[in-house]
Formats: structure tokens, C-alpha cells, sequence
């Protein structure tokens, strides 16, 4: 049968998912959910329309859903769900802002996704990502490993970019590693940074790295103050785009994720970014990389602070 795929949230972040998502041409079918009446139905209709332009046949679907489950039928047989319902930051808003006004979003729709989407694998990409990430799997009740969320992946395209930008170097000569929470205990990770396949240390001093570290945590919060309307999306579709092409590709693709973390770095029993192999069962396994003590005692911080917030959202 053909592989299926839901984005709920027909905002800015799922309407470019789902268009990426279908020009990857990896689907039957694209389901675009939304509460707001006919927008979602109005991009599916936009984006069949250029499939004649751009060559793909997955065809897309629009549906708009009630508060009590109406619509979600569309969602049955789906393999990958994709949250993106919930506010955006405005500027001057941390993440940890729409805690409340989101949680009891992404619980309505994830409640919705356990009955009419069972077997699906989830990515979360709603925020605060390490809490929602955490309540989805609450809310659900689905295995820990066909939950998880998008932030590492954008996070290492970030600092990936910013340092290819400094150097004056190619993109695809820079590699990065972003680890941590997506929040202000995020830890990118020089010493598994290389440019050429040398260490970025030796091609860059210390201090500049540090900025470009700085840079790479207020990498989202630089783009909200500068749109002024909401959050970034396009970097942002991308990264759960290519997730979701590997969970339906069963790739086994390594990427940095928001996965349950379960003994790995000496840290049990909390959603955290960190590397993992992606496949149809959602994490195929967390992949441990060596890290440098300063990054692993930061990795540790972050997962701590990620669950003490976790403990939270189990009551919202
Ligand atoms: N994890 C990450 O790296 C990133 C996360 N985000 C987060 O993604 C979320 C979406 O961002 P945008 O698309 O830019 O916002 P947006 O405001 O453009 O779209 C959000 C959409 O969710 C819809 N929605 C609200 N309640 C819903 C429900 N119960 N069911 C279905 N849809 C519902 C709204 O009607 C709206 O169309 C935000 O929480 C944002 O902070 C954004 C960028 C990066
Ligand atoms: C919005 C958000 O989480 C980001 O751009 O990183």
C-alpha cells in the first residue's frame, strides 16, 4: 500500500512541510489538517496544482477538524503525523512562553492521532519541541520510539551554516553537531565539528566559535525578531520533511532528534536531542558520539532542566 502522511497545522511550518513533503514524491498521499475552516482544503487545492509544474504525483488533501475529533477520520492510515498545531513565539517571547497555550493544543490533536492515526510514527515540532515531544507521548501512549521531535536537525543546519558562512567555505564542507534541549540549554558541539574533515578548532579560534555558538542557540529568536508575525519555518520544514522521508524510506538515516533517552551519556527517562537512526518504526536507536567533558556535563544539564519541565506537562 502507499505510504500516507499527515501534517496537522496548516500554518507557516506544516503548509511547507506538506509542499515539501509531496515534491519529495515519496507519498501516496498528503493530509493537511487545520481548525481554521476551508485554509487547509485551499493549500491542498494550490499544491495539486503545481504537481503538473513540478512533476510529482503524490496527491494532497485538505481537511479542517472540530474540537470534538470532527474531520479526523482523513488521518486513518497514516503513517507519519506530523504536529506543527500551536502558537508561534512573537518577539521578545521565549519557547517556554507557549507551555500552556499549546500543551492543551497538542494534547486535543494528539489524543485524535492515538485514535485515528494508531500505528503512526509521530514528529512533534510544536514548542517548547523537548515538552510537547514529551506530552505527544503522554497523550498517546504510543512506544517512546515512535515519538519524536524536530529541533537538532534545524539546530545543526543552523551553526552548520554559520560557520560555513564565516569561513567562506561551502556548505557541504562543514559538518556540526547540535545536541541538548531546543531552548537556552541547547549544546552545540564543536569537537564533532569538522570543515574538510578537519577539526573546526583548528580552522577557527576559540572565541569565534563560542559567537557562532551563541549564534546557533538564538538562531530562532534572531528570525522572530526580524519577521516580527511568527517563527522561521522554511529551515525548520525541512529538517521534519527529511525526517519523515526517512521514517517512510526506512532509512536508518542518523540525525540529531528529540528522542527518549535511556541510559545513553549515563541520562535515563526524558525526551532530549540527541543523534539517532530514523526508520519506520520512528527511533531504530539513539547513536552515542564521544563528546568532551564540558559537552557532556552540558548535555547533562540540559537534561535535567528538559525534565524537570517534563514533570509538568504530565498534569496540562
Ligand atoms: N521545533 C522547531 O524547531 C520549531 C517549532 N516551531 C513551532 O511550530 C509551531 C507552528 O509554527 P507556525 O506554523 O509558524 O505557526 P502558525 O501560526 O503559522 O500555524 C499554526 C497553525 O496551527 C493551527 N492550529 C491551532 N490549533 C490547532 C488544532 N487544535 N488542530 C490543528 N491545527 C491547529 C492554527 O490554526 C495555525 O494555522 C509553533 O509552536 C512554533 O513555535 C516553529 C519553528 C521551529
Ligand atoms: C521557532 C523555533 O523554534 C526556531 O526557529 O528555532
Amino acid at each position: 500500500m502507499g505510504k500516507k502522511v499527515t501534517v496537522v497545522g496548516a500554518g507557516f511550518y506544516g503548509s511547507t512541510t506538506a509542499q515539501r513533503l509531496a515534491e519529495y514524491d515519496v507519498f501516496d498521499t498528503v493530509v493537511i489538517t487545520d481548525i481554521v475552516e476551508g485554509k487547509p482544503a485551499g493549500l491542498a487545492l494550490d499544491l495539486n496544482q503545481s504537481r503538473a509544474i513540478e512533476g510529482f504525483e503524490t496527491k494532497l488533501v485538505g481537511v479542517t477538524t472540530g474540537p470534538n475529533g470532527e474531520g479526523y477520520e482523513a488521518i486513518e492510515g497514516s503513517d507519519v503525523v506530523v504536529i506543527t498545531a500551536g502558537l508561534p513565539r512573537k518577539p521578545g517571547m521565549s519557547r517556554m512562553d507557549l507551555l500552556e497555550t499549546n500543551a492543551k493544543i497538542v494534547r486535543q490533536v494528539s489524543e485524535n492521532v492515538a485514535k485515528y492515526a494508531p500505528n503512526a510514527v509521530v514528529i512533534v515540532v510544536s514548542n517548547p519541541l523537548d515538552e510537547m515531544t514529551a506530552l505527544t507521548q503522554l497523550a498517546t501512549q504510543f512506544p517512546k520510539n515512535r515519538v519524536l521531535g524536530q529541533a537538532g536537525m534545524l539546530d545543526t543546519a543552523r551553526f552548520t551554516n554559520f560557520v560555513a558562512e564565516a569561513l567562506s567555505v561551502p556548505v557541504k564542507s562543514v559538518k556540526t553537531l547540535t545536541l541538548g534541549s531546543h531552548g537556552d540549554t541547547m549544546v552545540p558541539v564543536p569537537s564533532r565539528s569538522t570543515v574538510d574533515g578537519k577539526p573546526l578548532r583548528e580552522v577557527m579560534p576559540a572565541e569565534q566559535i563560542e559567537e557562532l555558538v551563541v549564534k546557533t542557540r538564538n538562531g530562532g529568536a534572531e528570525v522572530v525578531a526580524l519577521l516580527k508575525t511568527g517563527s522561521a519555518y522554511y529551515a525548520p520544514s525541512a529538517a521534519a520533511a527529511r525526517m519523515a522521508k526517512a521514517v517512510a524510506e526506512d532509512s536508518g538515516e542518523v540525525m540529531p532528534v528529540c528522542a527518549w533517552v535511556d541510559g545513553e551519556y549515563g541520562i535515563s527517562g526524558v525526551y532530549l536531542g540527541v543523534e539517532a537512526a530514523i526508520g519506520a518504526e520512528g527511533v531504530k536507536r539513539v547513536v552515542e558520539t564521544d563528546l568532551d567533558a564540558d559537552e557532556l556535563a552540558a548535555l547533562k544539564e540540559a537534561a535535567e532542566a528538559v525534565r524537570a519541565k517534563q514533570g509538568d506537562i504530565a498534569t496540562m
